[in-house]
């Protein structure tokens, strides 16, 4: 399928072109449900063909702001503009997006065929035009012998295809996909995003897609946006977002478990002794934080490993769990906080040991950093 794109007609609506297009940038979105500001002024531009995905944990507002980028939902400030024009008073139709939601929303007395070119019906799309677009689009998520059937005659992972199908047939500058994958079992998760990447490359849109879930956002985006709170914390390719959150929240979300408070007690070229947790140690790295200055550690279990003795975080072991390759568990710091630790070899409950962070792989943010 062509790339397509839109220019907005002198009457105001929406007309579909062929010319480049789908370059989104949001700025300065805000949404506002009384007093609770669940969008609180973000700020993002969307290159053409980029794949992009929205993460953050649950109720941090991804899912309003693709309904205000849909056009589901009005803003209470900001705009949205798409190839330079602004498109806040569109209406849905009018902005031509493709969408696909966690429930496929597919109709269900209608045939395979008759759900993907719903949208071609819509917009006056001549039959036989119509039905060669359809043909492409079932044959894109490969669905083509299942068009006379009924969506209830589907698998689950079927129908999602067909979801999928719907959104792409009217050659949308925009695809909007809110958690698609959520109702589908593990394996066919997997395979279903790779089928989604595959088919973004294909048709070359520009691709939006809400998840809480950081593997589907570390493989499937060429940039995460990272949300909390109602603003973007940090946006970046999925490498940079793994190995350099920039905020405590991004750190959390990306696996950075154990958070742990403590200062720089004293520090040196490759070395800085640390006060934490009850504990005093060196860390072999440098940092720029001046002696004295309040930190907090994020460190991923995998980096915080169990000694039986040396430099580092004593703790108390709660639990632990073999997990192929390595044990995992967590261990009790004087002053009740939990480091969630990795060991090479098992360890007892109420066992004291050390906890070595990684120096490399160890976030240190400044303790105001919040
Ligand atoms: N219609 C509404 N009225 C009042 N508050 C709302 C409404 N819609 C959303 N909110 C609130 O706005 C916040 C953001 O909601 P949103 O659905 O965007 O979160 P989310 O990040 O998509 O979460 P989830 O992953 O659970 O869907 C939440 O605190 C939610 O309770």
């Amino acid at each position: 399928m062509n790339a397509h794109s839109t220019a907005v007609k002198p009457s105001g609506r929406l007309a579909t072109s062929q010319a480049g297009s789908g370059r989104l940038e949001l700025r300065g979105l805000r949404r506002s449900f009384g007093s609770y500001h669940a969008l609180a002024g973000i700020d993002l531009t969307v290159e053409k063909g980029e794949f992009i995905a929205l993460l953050g944990p649950s109720g941090c507002g991804k899912s309003t702001a693709l309904n205000c980028i849909a056009g589901l939902l009005p803003l209470t400030g900001g705009e949205i503009r798409l190839d330079d024009r602004r498109i806040n008073e569109l209406q849905p139709e009018e902005r031509g997006f493709g969408m696909v939601f966690q429930s496929y929303a597919l109709f269900p007395h209608m045939t395979i065929r008759k759900n993907v070119g719903f949208g071609l019906t819509m917009q006056g799309v001549a039959k036989a035009e119509a039905e060669k677009r359809i043909d492409r689009a079932l044959d894109l998520v490969r669905l083509r012998e299942q068009g006379d059937k009924l969506p209830g005659q589907l698998s689950g992972g079927q129908q999602q295809r067909v979801a999928i199908a719907r959104a792409i047939v009217i050659r949308p500058p925009l695809v909007l996909m809110d958690e698609p994958l959520s109702n589908l079992d593990a394996k066919l998760r997997l395979e279903m995003r790779a089928e989604i990447r595959a088919i973004h490359d294909a048709i070359g849109s520009t691709t939006i897609y809400v998840t809480h879930d950081q593997d589907e956002a570390l493989s499937l985006a060429d940039r995460i946006v990272v949300m909390s709170g109602g603003v973007i914390r940090q946006t970046g390719t999925p490498e940079d977002l793994y190995e350099r959150p920039n905020h405590l929240d991004v750190a959390d979300f990306m696996g950075f478990r154990t958070r742990i408070e403590g200062r720089v007690a004293d520090h040196g070229v490759g070395r800085t002794t640390i006060e934490a947790g009850g504990s005093r140690f060196v860390l072999h790295r440098s940092t720029e934080l001046a002696q004295g200055a309040d930190i907090v550690l994020s460190i991923r279990p995998e980096d915080l490993v169990a000694e039986r003795s040396g430099d580092g975080l004593r703790a108390v072991v709660r639990s632990s769990e073999y997990r192929g390759r390595a044990y995992f568990g967590v261990a009790v710091l004087p002053g009740d906080a939990l480091a969630y630790f990795r060991s090479d070899t098992p360890v007892a409950n109420g066992e004291t040991i050390v906890l070595s962070p990684d120096p490399q792989r160890t976030l240190i943010f400044a303790g105001d950093a919040r």
